[in-house]
C-alpha cells in the first residue's frame, strides 16, 4: 500500500477523505456527519518550537513553569522529566549540533531555524527507524505540502536561501540540499500553525501535515485549538457527510479587503468563501465602512460613512451629513500620536500611565469611529488587559462589556473569541460579587467553549467548576437567613 493509500485508510476511520480541487489543491472532506463539538481530527506536530517572545517555555508542552535548562546546549528547556524523556531522541541529536555553535551563531537561532533543524532531525530519526513512521506521521506528508515557490518574490527567496544556509551550518550534513531547505521554509510559511493556549495566547509554532490539508474559509465550519502541542480540529456547526472541512487561517474580524490582503500576503491565494464573494455588494461595503470607517458628525446618528465623490470628506448614509476631510485627518492624527505614546508606556510596563493614555485614545476614537469599529474595540481590549494588571476590576469589566456587542457582530456563533470574552466578563462579575450576571456570562462562555474546546480539558473543567460555584453562591444568597438587605 502506498503512503497516500495508508493516509486515506487512516482518515477513513475518522470519517474523512482527501480530495483535490482545481482552485484550492487538496481538501479534507467528511465521509460521515459531524456535529458541533465533535473532534474531526487531532494530531501531534511533526516538528514544533516555542516562541521567543513570551519568555522561556518547555520544548515539549510549552509550559512556562518549573523549567530546567538543558545543561549541555543551554538552549532547550523542559518542565518535567516526562517532557524531557519524550523529546530525548530528538534533542540528543539537536543538542549535539547546538553545543558546537559559536556564541554569535546561537544568537541567530530564531524559532524558524530551530523548527527547520528539528524537522530534518525528525526525518533522520524516522529514516533510521529510531522512531516509528505512521500513516499520519511521516516526511512524505511534509513533501506533499504546498510551497508556493513560484509565487514568492526575489527578496523572500534570498531570505529563505540565507536561512537554509544557517540550517545547514547547524546540522553539518555534507549531503544536505540547500534548495530543499529553502523550499521547506516556504512550506512552513503557508502550512505551519501558531500553537496557542486555551485563552488563544500564542505559545509556539508547529507543523501538522494532516491538519495542513484543511483549507481556509472566513466563515469556517470548524475550529483549530490546541491541547498542549496537540492540534485538535472541532466542528462548530453541523457538517453533513460530503462537506469540506474548513478552518480560518486568520483573524476573521475585519473587512473583506483586510481579510483578503492578509490571506494573499501569507497564504498566496484569493479567498472566494461565502463572505468574500460578497465583495463589492452594498451589504459588504456597509459592513466594511462600519468596522473600519468613520462615525457620523452628528452624535445622535448611528449611520455609516462613505467617501464623498467630490473628495471633500465622507457622507453619512443615514442622515446625509458631510464629515469634513480635514477634521477627520486632525482627529486621526491625534489618535495616532496618543496611541504611539500609550504603546510606548505599555512596553515599558508603566500600566498606570498607559491606562491614562489609552483612555484618551478611546475617547478620541469615539469621536472618530463608528461604535462597532474594530480599532475602538482593540483599544478597549487593550484597556481591559491593562486594568486587569492594575487590579481595577470595575474598570476592566466596563471595557469588557463594551467589547461584547462588537464581538457578537464580527464573530459567528461558536467562535472561541466570543466564548473567551464572556468568560473574562463572568470572572470579573464574580470577583465584584455580581453573582447573577456572572452566572449569565459564564453560561454563555460554557455554551460556546464546550463546542470549541471540548469539556475534558483542565481549562474547561475550571470554567465548569466556576459556573457551579456561582450557582451555589446564588442559591446561598437566596436563603432567607442570608438576606442582608
Ligand atoms: C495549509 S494549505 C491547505 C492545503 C492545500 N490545499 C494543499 O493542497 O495542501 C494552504 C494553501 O492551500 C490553498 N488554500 C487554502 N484555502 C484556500 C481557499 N479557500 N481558496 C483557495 N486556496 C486555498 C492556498 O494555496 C494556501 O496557501
Amino acid at each position: 500500500m502506498t503512503i497516500e493509500e495508508e493516509l486515506q485508510r487512516a482518515l477513513s476511520i475518522n470519517g474523512l477523505t482527501v480530495s483535490t480541487n482545481p482552485e484550492k489543491g487538496r481538501c479534507l472532506i467528511t465521509t460521515k456527519d459531524f456535529f458541533p463539538g465533535d473532534v474531526i481530527i487531532s494530531q501531534e506536530p511533526y516538528a514544533s518550537v516555542p516562541t521567543h517572545s513570551s519568555g522561556s517555555r518547555c520544548d515539549k508542552c510549552f509550559a512556562s513553569r518549573n523549567l530546567k535548562k538543558c545543561s549541555a546546549c543551554q538552549i532547550s528547556f523542559y518542565c518535567s522529566t516526562t517532557c524531557q524523556k519524550s523529546e530525548w531522541k530528538l534533542h540528543q541529536l539537536e543538542c549535539h549540533a547546538l553545543k558546537k555553535l559559536s556564541k554569535d551563531r546561537r544568537q541567530s537561532l530564531t524559532p524558524s531555524i530551530r523548527m527547520m533543524v528539528r524537522l530534518y532531525l525528525r526525518r533522520k530519526l524516522q529514516t533510521e527507524q529510531i522512531i516509528p513512521v505512521t500513516a499520519t506521521d511521516n516526511y512524505k506528508l511534509v513533501e506533499a505540502l504546498v510551497d508556493h515557490m513560484s509565487d514568492i518574490d526575489e527578496k523572500q527567496l534570498v531570505l529563505y536561501a540565507q536561512m537554509a544556509n544557517l540550517v545547514s551550518l547547524v546540522l553539518q550534513w555534507p549531503e544536505i540540499n540547500i534548495k530543499e531547505i529553502a523550499r521547506n521554509f516556504s512550506k512552513l510559511a503557508c502550512n505551519a500553525h501558531t500553537i496557542c493556549d486555551s485563552d488563544l495566547r500564542p505559545l509556539g509554532t508547529g507543523l501538522y501535515p494532516v491538519v495542513s490539508i484543511i483549507n481556509h474559509s472566513c466563515l469556517p465550519n470548524s475550529v483549530l485549538v490546541f491541547e498542549g502541542s496537540l492540534a485538535v480540529v472541532r466542528a462548530v456547526e453541523p457538517i453533513p457527510k460530503g462537506t469540506e472541512v474548513l478552518i480560518s487561517y486568520i483573524e476573521t474580524a475585519g473587512s473583506t479587503a483586510t481579510r483578503q490582503k492578509a490571506l494573499k500576503e501569507q497564504y498566496l491565494f484569493t479567498c472566494t468563501c461565502s463572505r468574500c464573494i460578497k465583495v463589492g455588494l452594498y451589504e459588504d461595503i456597509q459592513e466594511s465602512a462600519i468596522l473600519e470607517g468613520f462615525r457620523c458628525w452628528d452624535d445622535k446618528c448611528s449611520g455609516f460613512l462613505l467617501r464623498d465623490p467630490n473628495d471633500k470628506g465622507f457622507i453619512c448614509q443615514q442622515c446625509g451629513h458631510l464629515r469634513n476631510k480635514d477634521e477627520i485627518i486632525k482627529v486621526a492624527t491625534e489618535v495616532k500620536l496618543m496611541e504611539d505614546k500609550a504603546s510606548a508606556s505599555l512596553s515599558c510596563g508603566n500600566y498606570l500611565e498607559a491606562s491614562a493614555m489609552y483612555k484618551k485614545v478611546e475617547l478620541l476614537q469615539q469621536k472618530l469611529c463608528h461604535s462597532y469599529s474594530l480599532d475602538l474595540m482593540r483599544t478597549r481590549e487593550c484597556l481591559l488587559k491593562i486594568l486587569m494588571e492594575l487590579k481595577d476590576w470595575e474598570g476592566a469589566l466596563r471595557y469588557c462589556r463594551m467589547t461584547i456587542p462588537v464581538y457578537q457582530r464580527v464573530y459567528p456563533v461558536n467562535h472561541p473569541m466570543l466564548g473567551l470574552q464572556y468568560y473574562t466578563c463572568g470572572k470579573l462579575e464574580w470577583l465584584l460579587g455580581e453573582t447573577d450576571n456572572a452566572i449569565k456570562s459564564l453560561t454563555e462562555a460554557v455554551n460556546t467553549l464546550r463546542i470549541t474546546h471540548g469539556t475534558q480539558t483542565p481549562f474547561m473543567k475550571d470554567l465548569l467548576a466556576r459556573l457551579e460555584e456561582a450557582h451555589a453562591e446564588a442559591a446561598y444568597k437566596q436563603l432567607p437567613e442570608n438576606d442582608y438587605r
